[in-house]
Formats: C-alpha cells, structure tokens, sequence
C-alpha cells in the first residue's frame, strides 16, 4: 500500500472521510503519492522515475483545438495493455443499451413516471445494478446519451468497470460511493455528483449497502461549466468547487483482477493480475471529480415572472450547435421566491428539448405528490407538462400576497437533450412505471369566464 491511510480493503471510513482532492475544473493538475514519481520536463522519459511506465489516456482527439484538448498522463506500476483478452461477459448483461434504435428502444411522446425501484433481492454489484431507461444516437457513432438508473447493494471486489462508451455523470441517491480510480479515491454522497470521464477505470464500492441513483452518459463530448451571460464572472457552480482526486495507489499481488469493458453497450471482461489502481503520479486535465451541489449558487427572479431551468445548469455536454445541448445537468436547489403577482412554480410548457428528471430528496416544487425521491420522469419534446392540478390550485389560493417563501430541504435535477430519447424495454415494461401519471393533471378546470372579471372563483 502507498500509506498508512490506504484501508485498501474500502472499508477504513475515517480514511475515506478525509481523502484529500485537487480543487478546480478543467485544471492541468499534477499529482504524485511518492515525490518524485513525476517525470521533470518530459511526458516520456527512457526510464521513468521508481521505473514506472508512462501511459497517456487521449478524451479528445489528439488534434482538438487547445481550448478543448483534454488528456493525461500516468506513471503507473505495470501498464493497463498487461492484461488477457477481452471476452463477451457472461452471463449477458441485457440492460445497459448504449445504441438506441427500433430494436433497442421504442419512441413515446406519452409523460412518463416511475416510482423509486426497492433494494435488489440478490448481491448485485454497480456493473450489474446499471439498467438504461432512456436515451439517443450511438456510442459507436459518438453521438448521443444515455440515461441510466442503478439500484445496487454489494460493492465490486478485485474487479474495476471502464467505459468506453462515454462519460457517466452518477448522481446517487440513497448511499454512498467510495470510488477508486485510476486518479485515487473519492467518497460521493447523495447529494454530491461525480463525473467518470470516458476510458477511466474505477471501482465502487458501498459503504452503506443498499444504494440507488441516476446516471447519464454521453457519446463524443465532454461535461463543461456553462457560460454565464450576463450573469457575469461568478455564479451558479463554481470552478474552485470541483475536486480531482489525488494519486494513491495499490501495489498490492491481485490475482484473477476482472476488468469490464463497456463497449457499445455490451460488456466485456479482461483478467489481469494486479489492480488497475496503480498509478503512482498523474498529471493532465482530463480526470474524474466530484462536486457537491449544496455549494451552487442559484440565480434567480427577483421580481416578476418564473425563468426558464437554464439559470440553473450545473455542467452541460455542448453538441456542435451553439447553445444546444446533448445534455445539461440542471438543479432545482433550495431558494427563495420572492416573485411579484406571479404564478411561482414552473409555468406549463411544451419544449423542443426533452427533460428527464430526478429527485435527491425532498418535493419537487411542480409537483404535490407522485414524484419521489430516487423517482423519475420524462417529458419528451414538445410533450406538455408543468404543474399537477394540486399545485396549481394551492398555489392560486396563496393569492396576490404570497410574501417570500423559502424552498428547503430538496434537490431535483433535471438531465435536458436536445435529442429525443427513446425508451428502453425496463422503461416501459417496469411495474414501477406510474400508469396514472396523466391523472395529475386532468383535474385543471376551466377558469375561463368571458365576462374577463374575476379569474378564479
Ligand atoms: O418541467 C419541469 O418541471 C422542469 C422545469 C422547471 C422549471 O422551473 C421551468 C421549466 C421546466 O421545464
Ligand atoms: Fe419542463
């Protein structure tokens, strides 16, 4: 082991506790767990200090403009190629889709809701608790998303998952993660978000058991801050926020390590002997890192009318289009609302983007009932929706003087496309799908009186 506080057996809470991280996002980072593991003035020196082996990890092109080069390079004990073939995993794993088509997935414009889904009955590990509810495009065609959801209860043991499909944003939900990667460790608690670049390998394991959450992936681009407009130069989540791990390594004899592979969709498992975390030193800006989403800061109306989710976005996966994502990551944190003779929770809308949505905890402000925490649901474009009829009706009984009301004690999320997902066998044939969701709303009354006097009686 590489230090006293290693507790490689993942089960050393305090050490895990008090991981130490890199602060920022998009940084070139240098890292080493022994001094002078790091090459001076060179990625690849003939023999590398402790004689380790030098090995880049490229997530973009070599040739991407500068501003978007992202790339890293690691010493490591034995390089990642030391390993047997790849085999097709067995037994097969049919619920991860990363192709979405006629024979993967159906299209729905319906409103879909899903209840939170319960603890597996069986041990089953991250990989094996993975199930897709959704997505679009092509992993091969690095172009798209995928939406995942796990419910999981034993944690991964001598075994790490790679995806070489695309970056996966985990937002759990109930339990936590203690993460290894190839970078070193990370603890992520729900209400904390990680990112898990593409090609990266890492290891969960769960401390508290029973854990679920969400998960999307995207093809061919990479998660970035949003712009900030006119909003100016701070605002909304910050870069300082953002933490890389630091180095650690296992130098530890691991005969019969599986790696599994995430290849277009299906998955793929290699033997090796010795742990992938292995890596003495780094250095680069293309890492993993996590991000606590209490220490956003929201933006928000300060007078009339409800803005649109954007104010919030978190992170967003640009496509080629100016202002048009393949993904953004939106939160709906605590705030206050001081609105002015304004109708506060989310308007009723049609959108050409499609929205999924998830809840940490708490209640989501547009809905009185029905979306639960480790729930979901999808509006897909141009798929109306907005508040149920009990919101509706208690928010026009606050009246014209509704003072200032604090939202606490909840984080929704919302993961939006500008690509309309279809909907994946475990979506639509899920008994936790919610067959009434449509209910919700059919109660909205016509308030409508051509006299134009009073609106609402
Ligand atoms: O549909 C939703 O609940 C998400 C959402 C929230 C909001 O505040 C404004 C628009 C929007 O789509
Ligand atoms: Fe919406």
């Amino acid at each position: 082991m590489s230090s006293a506080l290693d507790g490689v057996a993942g089960d050393d809470a305090l050490a895990w506790e008090r991981l130490p991280y890199l602060a920022g996002f998009g940084n070139h980072f240098s890292s080493e767990a022994k001094v002078g593991a790091l090459p001076l003035g060179q990625n690849s020196p003939l023999i590398c200090p402790y004689g380790l082996y030098a090995e880049q990890i490229s997530g973009t092109s070599f040739t991407s403009p500068r501003k978007l080069n992202q790339r890293s390079w690691m010493y490591r004990i034995k390089p990642s190629v030391t390993h047997e073939p790849f085999y097709p995993r067995l037994p097969g794993h049919q619920r991860l889709i990363s192709e979405f088509n006629h024979s993967t997935s159906s299209a729905t414009p319906t409103q879909l809701r899903w209840k939170p889904v319960n603890d597996p009955e069986i041990p089953t590990d991250f990989i094996d608790g993975l199930y897709t509810v959704c997505g679009a495009g092509s992993s091969f065609l690095r172009h798209g998303y995928a939406i995942h959801m796990y419910a999981a209860n034993k944690s991964m043991v001598d075994c790490a998952f790679c995806n070489a499909d695309g970056d996966f944003l985990i937002v759990p939900q109930k339990g936590r993660l203690w993460i290894k990667t190839e970078f070193g460790r990370m603890q992520v608690s729900p209400g904390e978000i990680v990112v898990l670049p593409q090609g990266f390998r890492f290891s969960v394991h769960l401390p508290d058991g029973s854990s679920r959450g969400y998960v999307s992936e995207v093809f061919g681009t990479h998660y970035q801050l949003p712009d900030l407009g006119p909003i100016g130069a701070n605002g909304l989540a910050s870069a300082r926020d953002f933490l890389a791990p630091a180095a650690w390594f296992d130098s530890d004899a691991h005969p019969g390590y599986t790696i599994v592979q995430k290849f277009g969709g299906e998955l793929f498992t290699a033997k090796q002997d010795f742990s992938p975390f292995n890596v003495v030193a780094w250095h680069g800006n293309y890492v993993p890192y996590k991000y606590d989403l209490s220490k956003f800061c929201p933006f928000n109306t300060v007078l009339i009318d409800h803005g649109d989710p954007s104010v919030n976005t978190v992170l967003t996966a640009p496509s080629d289009k100016p202002g048009v994502a393949i993904l953004d990551f939106v939160i709906f944190p605590p705030r206050w609302l001081v609105a002015e003779h304004t109708f506060r929770p989310p308007y009723y809308h049609r959108n050409c983007m499609s929205e999924f949505m998830g809840l940490i905890y708490g209640d989501y402000e547009a809905k009185a009932g029905g979306f639960l925490p480790g729930g979901a649901s999808l509006h897909s474009c141009m798929t109306p929706h907005g508040p149920d009829t009990k919101t509706y009706e208690a928010t026009i009984a606050r009246g014209e003087d509704a003072g200032p009301s604090r939202i606490s004690s909840t984080m929704a999320f919302m993961f939006e496309s500008c690509l309309i997902p279809r909907i994946c066998p475990w979506g639509l044939d899920s008994p936790h799908l919610d067959h009434d969701y449509y209910q919700c709303w059919i109660g909205l009354r016509s308030h409508f009186s051509s006299e134009g006097s009073e609106p609402h009686d």
